[in-house]
């Protein structure tokens, strides 16, 4: 048998599952599983306790997917196969596993503590001043945060903006939004990334140029978007500070967080307001470096510790656990079995969680980005699916729009349910909690088990009688699946070990699929595209080299732009 080296996914355990699911798939009824095994939850969900951090719990409740003993053994056997423990342990070992771009992979040792006990790679360039960029990120948002640092003026900062994009803005979005219950409340954040000027100019008109802070976060420092926005900021400022001769004031109002330090110096700003990371660190995977810095200053540097730490214990047991036990290779285990074998196209993330209402926008990158490739590392086609299309949003506002299709539409939608059981707003003594969590209960069971013809008819009585499409389509199939995953409360730690369980089961998808999960060269094109067509802009005779689609749609814009 061939591996994905060649394109073909094609492992001696992949007939196995085909196998199984040519056979068993019929047979796979979530309602009869259950009605047939009493300890089918018990069989088939998970408990972990964090050994290394703040405790950490998370319940992974895998019962409610279309999997049975032999189908889960099957796909551990693929996971086993397809060699992810040597990847995986090469990875945390610092070697170039992003193949590509040679450059390891090392992310993990931004949340390693020297207790932790991982060893990670410590002879990579750069994993030895991880702890220097460290103390610096604490001792800057500590001044910052109790008024030590001042702006130009002699005022306490308020306000902080972080201009970046991508993976230099989805992470400190996400996270400052999840921790909210541990935010400053009187430090102001906001974060601009779009290149549209209105993202910034309604940015600016909240600011105060003499009690703000912009942070400048690129791990290239060449991006466009953050480059073009932050030299918008920093007229701004001059402006506002007096012109030309501010220009020593941007020190207190600027600082970088880059792997670049050249192009952070030719900006302007001062390498000792730069924060350093590393090209091992992905930028979907960067939140726990640099990065991190707007999440420290607006939660405290405690609290961003424990989300470090909590990812570094989910670290451990992806590391440390047998691949049964392992939370991420079950995770990936089952999204292959939905991709490969059901071919369900997506994955719904969907937080019972206010405060995780930017979890799946993060994870549309740190999946996507990640997994949606169709050329193997070895260079061939894929002849079978990879990364699925990641969407969804927090309950139960998606309950009211597009759950009607996860529901009874025509497509196979696997779903992530995610809640704490205690929360942060206990408001009308957890009223609004326990109406939301029997939502978040009734859902799954709902998708899971349905609602039979026979049940619609009884219900109906008379009202049905006669009328059989009003009858069928209140039916609800039932079999589909969802993962339910729950915690007692979102902490800092506990969202560290969320981030990281997910960011793991990419690994693990990767590697089986064969491809590299570190590199992104699909965003290059447009890039390239758009850098030629912004030199054409001015003038219609200007437009040459495209289709007649794109030259029309500029000259249009030609025609009815005004400045
Ligand atoms: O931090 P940077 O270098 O500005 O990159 C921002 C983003 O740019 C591109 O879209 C990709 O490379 C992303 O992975 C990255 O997160």
């Amino acid at each position: 048998m061939t591996s994905p080296a060649s394109g073909k996914f094609m492992y001696t355990t992949n007939l196995t599952l085909q196998n199984l699911y040519d056979t068993t798939r019929e047979s796979i009824v979530l309602k009869e599983l259950f009605a047939s095994d009493p300890q089918r939850f018990a069989k088939f969900s998970k408990e972990y306790n964090s050994t290394y951090g703040p405790p950490v719990q998370i319940l992974l409740d895998l019962s409610k997917n279309l999997i049975t003993e032999p189908v889960l053994g099957a796909l551990l056997q693929l996971v086993r196969e397809a060699g992810v423990e040597k990847v995986r342990d090469a990875m945390f070992a610092g070697e170039h596993i992003n193949t590509s771009e040679d450059r390891a992979v090392l992310h993990v040792a931004l949340r390693n503590f020297t207790d932790g006990g991982l060893s990670i790679a410590p002879n990579e360039a750069g994993v030895n001043e991880v702890d220097g960029v460290r103390a610096h990120m604490k001792e800057f948002s500590e001044a910052v945060r109790s008024g030590a640092w001042k702006g130009y003026t002699g005022k306490p900062i308020d306000t902080i903006v972080n201009i970046g994009i991508g993976g230099s803005d989805l992470g400190p979005v996400m996270v400052t939004e999840a921790l909210k219950p541990y935010a400053k409340r009187d430090l102001k954040a906001h974060f601009v990334s779009n290149i549209d000027g209105t993202h910034i100019a309604e940015t600016l008109r909240e600011c105060n140029h003499e009690t703000t802070l912009f942070i400048i976060a690129s791990k290239t420092f060449t991006t466009q978007e953050t480059i073009t926005n932050a030299e918008t900021a920093r007229s701004w400022f001059l402006q506002a500070a007096g012109g030309a001769s501010a220009q020593s004031h941007i020190a207190k109002h600027f600082v970088a967080l880059s792997t670049n330090t050249k192009a952070v110096t030719a900006f302007g700003i001062d390498a000792k307001n730069m924060f350093q990371f590393w090209d091992w660190v992905g930028g979907r995977y960067s939140l726990w470096s640099a990065i991190g810095l707007s999440i420290a200053l607006v939660i405290g540097w405690d609290n961003f510790e424990d989300l470090l730490k909590g990812a570094h214990g989910m670290d451990k047991h992806f590391k440390e656990t047998p691949l049964e036990q392992n939370l991420p290779v079950l995770m990936a285990a089952i999204g292959i079995w939905y991709n490969d074998f059901y071919g369900a196209q997506t994955l719904a993330l969907l937080p019972y969680d206010q405060y995780l209402h930017k979890f799946a926008d993060y994870f549309q990158q740190g999946d996507m980005e990640s997994n949606g490739k169709s050329i193997t590392k070895g260079g061939h086609k894929v002849d079978y699916q990879t990364g699925p299309i990641i969407w969804g949003a927090s309950g139960t506002n998606g309950q009211h729009s597009f759950y009607q299709l996860v529901h009874q539409g025509t497509k196979l939608i696997p779903t992530d349910f995610l809640a704490p059981a205690t929360t942060h707003n206990p408001i009308e003594h957890s009223k609004h909690h326990r109406i939301l969590l029997s939502n978040f209960f009734a859902q799954p069971e709902a998708l899971a088990f349905g609602k039979t013809e026979e049940e619609v008819r009884k219900e109906l009585g008379k009202e049905g009688e006669g009328n059989e499409a009003l009858v069928k389509s209140k039916v609800f199939a039932g079999n589909r699946p969802s993962t339910s995953i729950m915690f007692p409360l979102l902490t800092p730690a506990v969202l560290g070990a969320l981030i990281a369980l997910y960011e793991h089961k990419i690994f693990v998808q990767g590697v089986v699929w064969g491809i590299n999960s570190f590199d992104q060269m699909g965003v290059e094109l447009g890039k390239v595209l758009a850098k030629k067509i912004l030199a054409q802009l001015e003038k219609p005779t200007d437009v040459v080299g495209h289709d007649s689609s794109t030259t029309g749609l500029i000259h249009y814009y030609q025609k009815h732009r005004k400045e």
